[in-house]
């Protein structure tokens, strides 16, 4: 961590009352000191670099400037990354290492137009090429001696992938696929790195041969020269455009007219195509679940960093900041000492703790699910499926939302780009929509759970993660309402199995009084997105309770009190949240949600005097912080300014505008 001499000192006390050891719980967080230690190295070694020093600040480019410069950027990152290749054998967590949440972003903070090689093209390599296709392609991917993208979404359809009308029409006499855009609509829209980064690309496309349609089918696509980086023939490549964030990834659109490539450029892991054109169905449509649930898994830990990183920046500032006249006779206070600004702070805290650990649980069953299925084994896919979706859906939106609510916490300063508030919100609120949109995901789940609920009604057993379905399953009388931890999460277990019994008796009475089962579950589906988030919401908070318990039982009495504190207070932050939810399917009474109020309204005041020690502990440093608002010493205003000094506008003190237009104006002459 960086340490100025000079430290503001309202944030310098805030580090002296702070009750536990900072290091221990930086060390808890990334898994052992080992861990801190090689993290630090990581960061030390890319940010030695100078990598992330920008001559003139990224938003004063312009969108050509800012593509170039990120282009410079992700490829002096990937210099690195194949160093630590070379030197040191490093895998693919070299690349996360590198290029997920933190160090990523703290780098290329408008996105990077390479991430796509890594997150879907070289994953969708491992999950769907054959051993020999992956000995050809995978060497030169990780080399990096080809760049790849991952095309799926096209202009017409992203949601619907069946509707996707990009085609692959094998002809047998040359053993090759035909590439094909029918309409514009069919054309590729979104990509990241595609537009002019990318020379090789995974196409998903509707596979015919002999004259049927198999459905939509992996591809590997050379679009541009190795050489020249000229589009090959046929291949209409381009850029999407400005977007709301993320306009380093350099998205782009693509459209094929009959584009031939060799038969062995199929995908052929799971489905394959016979040199005679004959189709060779997958075992299991399900083993191409493999890398999108890789790729969810990782979102969710990377909303964990972008959630660290806003709220470090929200909680120093508000140590730094003063506002106000609450007692006549007395300093305005430090805006930390608000109880609404606590409040807007400390579940963030909480928040990014929580999704850790549930990150590292669903990416242990990842692990395991995946040893599994290599092995045949099936069964838990729809599971860990189901779970995915509902933890990304959830991770997304309240990793937004708590990004959003970190900005309004920093009042206006928050609205500037120095707080880099705003773009980490874009790039958050992004996760929101790739990788399966929010709503359709918690459909997904949703589904799963209407299933899981008819097969413990007829006395099936049932997965871990929904066993307790079977458990609190419906007809059962309603248990006392137990005002702790356990039974706040137990409670939300209720609702959860309650919504999911209600969903199902909708679905079958609108079935019942004629409606298809399709229009069943449209009607009804408000319902089932709100049935998955219940049951995510207590997967999350059963999840952190127990992997936390677990874990103090390793530390210090002054750490242990404190994250116990916030498994509290994050538990009954939800239970309030959801009040209406707890009354309507437990048997919570008025006097208990005042408790629980009042828990809350202590925690906070608990909570309160290492506010900045636990966002401390997430160990940002400031390159990666990049904050005037969040910087290691509290030099808030100075920093402000000095970055307000680096707008180009300020480099003149008369802008030529004047003399063209605002002097004429104003003297009647325009
Ligand atoms: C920043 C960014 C990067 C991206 N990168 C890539 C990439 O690298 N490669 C790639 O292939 N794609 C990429 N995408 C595309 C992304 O995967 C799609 O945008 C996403 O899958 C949603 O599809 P859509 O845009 O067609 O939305 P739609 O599916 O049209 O959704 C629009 C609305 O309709 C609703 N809706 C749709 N279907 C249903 C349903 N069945 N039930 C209820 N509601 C429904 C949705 O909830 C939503 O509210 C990216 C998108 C973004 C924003």
């Amino acid at each position: 961590m960086s340490k100025s001499t000079s430290v503001n000192p309202d944030l310098q006390r805030e580090r002296e009352k702070c009750t536990f050891n900072i290091t221990e719980l930086t060390n808890l967080l990334d898994g052992g000191p080992h861990m801190t230690e090689e993290r630090k190295r990581r960061e030390t070694m890319v940010l030695n670099e100078g990598i992330h020093i920008e001559e003139v600040p990224s938003e004063y480019l312009s969108h050509k400037e800012k593509y170039e410069l990120a282009v410079k950027k992700a490829c002096l990152m990937f210099k690195l990354i194949r160093r630590l290749q070379e030197e040191e054998n490093a895998g693919m967590e070299s690349f996360r290492a590198f290029l997920g949440g933190t160090l990523g972003s703290a780098i290329l903070q408008d996105g990077s137009p390479l991430t796509l090689h890594y997150v879907m093209f070289i994953p969708t390599l491992m999950g769907q090429a054959t051993v020999e296709q992956q000995a050809y392609w995978i060497g030169r991917a990780f080399n990096l001696n080809i760049i790849g993208t991952y095309a799926q979404t096209e202009l017409g359809h992203g949601t619907f992938i069946r509707g996707l009308e990009t085609t692959a029409t094998y002809d047998a006499k040359t053993k090759e696929f035909v590439l094909h855009s029918p309409t514009l609509t069919a054309y590729k829209w979104w990509p990241g790195g595609l537009a002019h980064s990318a020379n090789y690309c995974i196409v998903m496309a509707q596979l015919y041969t002999n004259g049927q349609c198999h459905g939509i089918h992996p591809f590997i696509v050379q679009l541009r020269d190795e050489e020249t980086h000229m589009p090959l023939e046929g291949i209409k490549v381009g850029e999407i455009g400005a977007k709301l964030g993320m306009n380093g990834t350099n998205n782009g659109f693509l459209g094929f007219e009959h584009v031939r490539i060799p038969r062995e450029h199929m995908l052929m892991k799971n489905s394959q195509v016979l040199e005679d054109g004959t189709y060779v169905k997958s075992p299991s449509s399900k083993l191409t679940y493999g890398t999108m649930m890789f790729v969810r898994v990782v979102i969710v830990k990377d909303m964990c960093n972008y959630i660290a990183k806003a709220v470090t920046i929200a909680t120093r500032y508000s140590a730094v900041r003063r506002q106000s006249q609450p007692k006549p006779d007395e300093p305005e206070p430090q805006i930390l000492d608000y109880l609404t600004q606590q409040h807007k702070l400390m579940v963030g805290i909480a928040t990014a703790h929580a999704f850790q650990l549930s990150a590292d649980w669903i990416w242990n069953m990842y692990n395991n699910v995946t040893a599994e299925l290599d092995a045949g084994d099936l069964e838990r896919l729809p599971e860990l499926h189901a779970l995915s979706c509902c933890l990304k859906a959830m991770t997304t939106a309240e990793a937004a939302e708590c990004v959003e609510r970190c900005r309004l916490a920093c009042g206006g300063h928050g609205y500037m780009l120095a707080s880099n508030l705003p773009h980490t919100y874009g790039l958050v609120t992004a996760a929101c929509t790739y990788e399966g949109e929010n709503t359709v995901l918690l459909l997904q789940t949703a589904r799963y759970l209407v299933k899981t609920w008819q097969q413990a009604q007829g006395g099936n057993s049932l997965p871990p993660t929904v066993a307790y379905l079977s458990r609190v399953g419906a007809g059962r009388r309603v248990p006392p309402w137990d005002n702790s931890i356990e039974g706040i999460i137990h409670g939300f277990q209720l609702v959860a199995a309650g919504k999911i019994a209600l969903c199902v008796a909708n679905i079958e009475k609108r079935q019942k009084s004629g409606m298809s089962y399709e229009d069943a579950w449209n009607m009804t589906s408000v319902q089932l997105t709100q049935a998955s988030e219940a049951h995510c919401r207590a997967f999350i908070l059963s999840s952190y309770f127990e992997e936390t318990e677990r874990q103090v039982k390793g530390v210090s009495p002054q750490l242990r009190e404190v994250l116990l504190q916030l498994v509290d207070l994050y538990v009954v932050y939800w239970a309030l949240q959801r009040i209406g939810d707890l009354l309507r399917f437990t048997s919570i009474s008025e006097r208990d949600i005042e408790k629980l109020q009042h828990w809350y309204e202590e925690l906070l005041t608990k909570l309160r005097p290492n506010a900045v020690g636990l966002v401390d502990a997430f160990d940002l440093r400031d390159e990666i912080l990049h904050s005037a608002l969040g910087a290691y010493d509290g030099r808030v205003y100075e920093r402000l300014m000095e970055e307000a000094l680096k707008s180009p506008l300020n480099a003149e003190p008369v802008n030529q505008s004047f003399h063209k237009y605002l002097k004429p104006f104003m003297q009647g002459k325009l």
